[in-house]
């Protein structure tokens, strides 16, 4: 029997998917994107991830490529950005997955994106605090902002990329200079603390961490990481010595999994599990659901005189739409609120003069 037209077209499109050379990735000379028949068309949001190929973006663009918000996901790395694309544009979800390679597809990689995730940048070693990783990231992600400002400025940020308490100043210098900032859309992402805290919380309490929650408030390093045990919900109550504990724990939850680690990296499931938890979040906001509130470390004169703090927001189609005050502290948790404005205030200043000087 003679292969009609079609079934020749489809033996081609097939077989231009079994070379390596020809996998969606930008600049391939193989499978076109018009060769294909998935076309992104699917509703949805458009999600990059940049720093895909790392320990966080690789089971962060698994999640992402299993939210059924997502139709279309661009992977952007400086290297093996085409090995994690090819892998993960084989699972059969919706998403239309692509590969950016280096510097030059940078561009692509963002146009026309509804949500950037930013995990791009070096993780600590033991002995390092998330300070020492200024000198490299604030670099990464002063670049990686400033093609965000030219090619999808309405998108909103997720930023990972540590320290955080520095880096999310660094993000929005970038962004006022470039006439784009819009402080609802640019967000650090903090929820990793709050994953910790619900776990650990849950572990005393002896119940499951799917049924606690646990505000975690101020930044994302050491002792500027306020967790709210005061309001923990479901209401409870705990010793002087659970306090002291826990509020240790959840401060220092990423110099565990560096210690534990010894050399190899930092937190990399647990933080794709969160990123991916507070992207959904961020999608649901942005389809119009009502009632999403995430903590995060966001723009915000509101809850303290500084700039920048980590709090509940509530996310809706314009990002981050509502700031929360902190609510009623106990003394403990004042004395800590105290401690981290300290030390957020020179992480701040320092993110923000990079770009500033
Ligand atoms: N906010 C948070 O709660 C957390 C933040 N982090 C931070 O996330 C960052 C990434 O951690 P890992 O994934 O473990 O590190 P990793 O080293 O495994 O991966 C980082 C990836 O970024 C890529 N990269 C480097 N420069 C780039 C550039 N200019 N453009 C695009 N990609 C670039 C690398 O090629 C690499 O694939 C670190 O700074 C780490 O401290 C880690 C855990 C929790
Ligand atoms: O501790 C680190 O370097 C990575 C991180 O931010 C975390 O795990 O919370």
């Amino acid at each position: 029997m003679q292969p009609t037209a079609e079934v020749n077209q489809r033996i081609a499109r097939i077989s231009a998917h079994l070379h390596p050379s020809n996998l969606q990735m930008e600049g391939s000379s193989g499978l076109k994107r018009a060769n294909c028949r998935a076309k992104g068309g699917a509703p949805g949001f458009k999600v990059a991830i940049l720093g895909a190929a790392g320990g966080i973006g690789q089971p962060l663009a698994m999640l992402m490529k299993m939210n059924p918000l997502v139709s279309v996901l661009h992977l952007y790395d400086v290297v093996n950005a085409p090995g994690v694309t090819a892998d993960v544009s084989h699972m059969d979800t919706g998403a239309v997955v692509r590969g950016f390679l280096g510097q030059p597809q940078l561009e692509n990689a963002l146009a026309g994106m509804d949500l950037v995730i930013i995990p791009a940048g070096v993780p600590r070693k033991p002995g390092m605090t998330r300070d020492d990783l200024f000198k490299i990231n604030a670099g990464i992600v002063k670049t990686l902002c400033e093609g965000i400002a030219k090619c999808c400025p309405h998108a909103i940020v997720n930023l990972i990329s540590n320290p955080v308490n520095s880096t999310v100043p660094i993000a929005a210098e970038v962004f006022k200079k470039a006439g784009t900032f819009d402080p609802k859309r640019l967000l650090g992402v903090t929820t990793l603390d709050v994953v910790r805290a619900n776990t650990f919380v849950a572990e005393v309490l002896g119940v499951d961490p799917r049924e606690v929650s646990v505000p975690v408030v101020g930044g994302h390093a050491g002792v500027t990481i306020l967790p709210l045990l005061s309001q923990v919900k479901p209401p409870c109550s705990f010793t002087p010595e659970e306090i002291n504990i826990l509020t240790d724990r959840i401060q220092n939850g990423g110099t565990e999994v560096v210690e534990a680690k010894a050399g190899t990296g930092s937190a990399t499931l647990s933080m794709a599990y969160a990123a991916a938890k507070f992207a959904d979040a961020c999608l649901r906001g942005l389809r119009g659901d009502a009632g999403i509130v995430e903590c995060s470390f966001v723009t915000s004169q509101v809850v303290t005189e500084l700039p920048f703090f980590a709090t509940k927001v509530r996310l809706g189609r314009t990002g981050a739409e509502e700031i929360f005050p902190l609510g009623p502290l106990n003394e403990y948790e004042r004395v800590g609120l105290e401690k981290a404005k300290k030390e957020l205030a020179v992480s701040i200043e320092k993110g923000t003069s990079f770009i500033r000087k």
